[in-house]
């Protein structure tokens, strides 16, 4: 399995260096776990979903506690039939996915987002879940909707896309609940995600 995310941060001010390097060094704690690789247009992040999100989760917060307002976007993907397998991608939650039925995995993931840390940011979120190549795939769709209607972080559906609201920590948790436990353990399985804080839109 290979699992990883293309990064972009896209903050609303001249000084965008300063919030992009800043925001990188927030990736610092995971730099043993995950293979991270930055250039001029994003950030490459390589491993398993736990701390993978965690470092999305902490570059955004990092930068949202600015005053500016700030977007991000992100591909994440894992199980893509073109790249190699990837020791340090290695997830036990996946694994234990291949044997438990939709309502079963709806229900670990409201207890995650239940579980998960408050970071004192509130940030918004609109992501798709693409699950490729599959059968049966609108049946994970809606049920990873379900799971977002009742997990706390769910402001709206929207043609194409979800809205979500709360604080960072939720809803990077409703990410990766939905990342990791909806579409097949190892199948092909994509978000695209756009997160935005402090836009004056809605002060
Ligand atoms: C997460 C993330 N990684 C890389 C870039 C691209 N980028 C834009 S400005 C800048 C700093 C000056 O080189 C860099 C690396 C980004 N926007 N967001």
């Amino acid at each position: 399995m290979f699992i990883g995310a293309q990064v972009s941060l896209y903050p609303m001010t001249s000084d965008f260096v300063d919030v992009v390097k800043s925001g990188l060094t927030a990736l610092t704690p995971y730099t043993d776990d995950l293979r991270i690789e930055t250039d001029d247009m994003s950030t490459l992040m390589v491993g398993a979903p736990e701390p993978l999100l965690d470092a999305i989760r902490d570059l955004f917060a990092e930068a949202a506690r600015r005053p500016e307002h700030v977007t991000m976007h992100v591909t994440l993907s894992r199980g893509c039939p073109g790249e190699p397998d990837d020791p340090s991608c290695h997830c036990e939650a996946l694994v234990r996915a291949q044997d438990l039925l939709l309502e079963d995995r709806k229900a670990l993931a409201s207890e995650a987002v239940a579980a998960a840390p408050d970071l004192g940011v509130g940030i918004d979120v609109q992501f798709s879940l693409y699950v490729l190549g599959q059968d049966h795939h609108m049946d994970e769709i809606y049920g990873c909707i379900d799971f977002l209607k009742a997990s706390g972080t769910f402001l709206k559906s929207k043609n194409f896309c979800t809205r979500l609201r709360g604080d960072a920590g939720a809803v990077f948790e409703t990410l990766r609940q939905a990342f990791l436990r909806f579409g097949p353990a190892e199948g092909h399985v994509t978000i695209d995600l756009t997160a935005s804080a402090n836009s004056p839109s809605l002060r």
